[in-house]
């Protein structure tokens, strides 16, 4: 038999209300609408199915402020993370939202009603000591502090639910357990004690010792049940961390670990997160869960201290111990000891044992340039899934934005680089000219200060996408503004690296040589807000580099392009 849930009760609502699910799903579409966030959703999900049980709803006033204050809902149940429905004062004003009124929740991703919440109560938080006391501070650098103040609505609205729909998922669907299924499941295997981890990384042989230690220690089986919702931001995406865990699986002996994925949105709440955590595993069947060092930390703080104790989410859950019903196993780090050629908790390896370890950021630094991530760390198709993802730099997109006047030779300069890197092959180059832009993408605008903003925005997604999948971008319109430049910069940094370069050549020297007359147009006001002429262009304020085709060679230009790439490896060969 399973672990029994939370409040001895598996809240399961998808189940409960099934049989009324045709007379609900009439009734949602005759009510007002809420349409929720992707947060929200990940709650949603793990109310309706049960995960956060003995939790029916969002929770109202009384049971937001006992969890806030004291860890307890209203009758007393321990419960340690606030499940709210924020929404703004316009939101409810504009839906006339009030107590007593049914509404529909609705999915944002494809528009379906998944329940109707029975509003109980409407209130408006205290944001600040909820900051203090669920997340330890105040500090908008905890990512759920900085949710809390700049994305969350100012009011709660609480209420229980009745189930409709489950989420419509797409991808890893097999994978994806209700509490319900992973029961049936534990229970189909002859499961009876079963460790759960939680994680949000990608997982490696530390990892996989210290889940068959816990499993040894216990007698049991493994859980790995890491989180698909929302993580921490910066994070590796699911999609990839998935295939990891799927590659490292038939490395545990005898099937003795099976994979659930859990759509949970993780607040990185340390000791908070840890005690929440083990309840939800508790719904979910486990028996026992994994709390290891800085559980779901979340970094340093705004003056570079870290918000938690590496093991205050262990002292945590040893506080609340009789009360959570699911064995909390507290591990140490787990370190790699070259000269034994095994892996040891560190409070369990003799002083002076020489260890070794690569960190997350490490690790993606050894992705990133292609170095070796060796055979003691991580298992061959596991670092093969994440080279899959994490291409090489000669493999990585980037764009090169060259920004100046008209007849400034940054046509020329772009056309001769496309070429160059042409003739060096393994990537394909794309062109962004100011005036191929112009008449391809953007032929409805003019050149207002709004328009060329405009513009520019449009080459910059372009560029991002492209650079995304692995082009090389080489982008040459006049963007005369700066704050357009950034806004483009920041857009393709997400996926690649930007890198921009000032066409410095003087105005008069542009104007003279412009056998086009385009020049002389503008100064008989034949063309009216010509930058350089009647409309202004600011130089960039750090640029990457600066040219000048006055007093240099495009191919001399070309070539210190050429050699600035190559000092950041993406030249370099595959
Ligand atoms: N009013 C005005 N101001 C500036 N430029 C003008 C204007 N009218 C037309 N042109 C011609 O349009 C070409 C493309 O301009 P851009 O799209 O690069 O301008 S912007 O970046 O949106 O500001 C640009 O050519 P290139 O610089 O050769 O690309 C200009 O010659």
């Amino acid at each position: 038999m399973a672990n029994p849930p939370h409040g001895g009760i598996l809240k399961d609502l998808i189940a409960r209300d099934l049989p009324r699910q045709a007379e609900l799903a009439a009734e949602a579409e005759t009510l007002t609408a809420i349409t929720l966030t992707e947060r929200q959703l990940c709650d949603l999900e793990l109310i309706l199915n049960g995960g956060f049980s003995p939790l029916e709803g969002f929770m109202n006033e009384a049971d937001y402020k006992g969890v806030v204050k004291e860890n307890r809902l209203a009758d007393g149940v321990l419960f340690s993370m606030p499940i709210t429905l924020d929404l703004s004062q316009e939101s409810i004003k504009e839906l006339g939202l009030k107590a007593g009124q049914r509404v529909t929740l609705r999915d944002l991703r494809d528009d379906r009603n998944l329940a109707i919440l029975t509003i109980d109560d409407i209130y408006k938080p205290d944001k600040v000591l909820e900051a203090r006391e669920v997340f330890g501070a105040d500090d908008e650098a905890h990512p759920a502090v900085k949710y809390l103040h700049r994305t969350a609505g100012d009011y709660y609205v609480g209420g229980k639910l009745e189930a409709i729909n489950r989420l419509q998922h797409y991808d890893f669907v097999d994978l994806r357990y209700t509490p319900a299924e992973l029961r049936l499941h534990f229970d189909k295997l002859g499961w009876t004690r079963v460790v759960a981890f939680q994680t949000r990384n990608p997982m490696h042989r530390a990892h996989r010792e210290l889940t068959v230690r816990a499993a040894r220690g216990h007698q049991a089986n493994v859980l790995i049940h890491p989180v698909v919702g929302l993580t921490k931001p910066g994070d590796i995406d699911h999609f990839t961390r998935v295939r990891v865990y799927k590659a490292l699986l038939p490395r545990y002996p005898n099937g003795m670990a099976v994979l659930g994925l859990l759509p949970l949105a993780m607040r990185m709440g340390g000791p908070r997160e840890a005690i929440w955590h083990a309840i939800i595993r508790k719904n979910h069947g486990a028996t026992h869960f994994i709390v290891g060092r800085d559980h779901a930390g979340p970094g340093k703080n705004s003056k570079g201290d870290d918000f938690y104790g590496p093991y205050d989410a262990q002292y945590a859950v040893e506080k609340y111990r009789d009360e959570l019903g699911i064995e909390v196993v507290p591990f140490q780090m787990v370190t790699y000891l070259p000269d034994k050629d095994e892996y040891a908790p560190i409070d369990q390896i003799p002083k002076d044992t020489r260890t070794l370890n690569i960190s997350g950021t490490e690790l993606r630094s050894r992705l990133r340039s292609g170095r070796e991530i060796p055979e003691w760390f991580s298992y061959p198709e596991v670092v093969k899934v994440l080279r899959e993802s994490h291409p090489a730099r000669a493999a990585q997109g980037f764009t090169l934005f060259l920004t100046g006047y008209t007849n400034s030779g940054k046509d020329q300069i772009a056309r001769a680089l496309q070429v160059t890197l042409n003739q060096q092959g393994g990537r394909s180059v794309s062109m962004l000219l100011g005036e191929t832009v112009r008449s391809e993408l953007s032929s409805e605008l003019g050149f207002s200060k709004e328009d060329r903003s405009k513009n520019i925005a449009r080459i910059a997604f372009v560029a991002g996408e492209l650079t995304r999948s692995g082009t090389a971008v080489i982008a040459a319109p006049i963007a005369p503004f700066e704050k357009d430049r950034e806004a483009a910069k920041e857009a393709i940094e997400k996926y690649g690296d930007f890198f921009l370069v000032h066409v410095a050549t003087p105005l008069e020297y542009c104007e003279k040589t412009d056998k086009r007359g385009i020049y002389a147009r503008a100064r008989k006001g034949e063309i009216k807000g010509f930058t350089g002429v009647d409309d202004p262009y600011e130089a960039p304020v750090k640029p990457n580099l600066v040219v000048d085709c006055e007093k240099q060679t495009v191919r001399s230009i070309v070539h210190q392009i050429v050699l600035m790439l190559e000092g950041t490896g993406l030249l370099d060969r595959l």
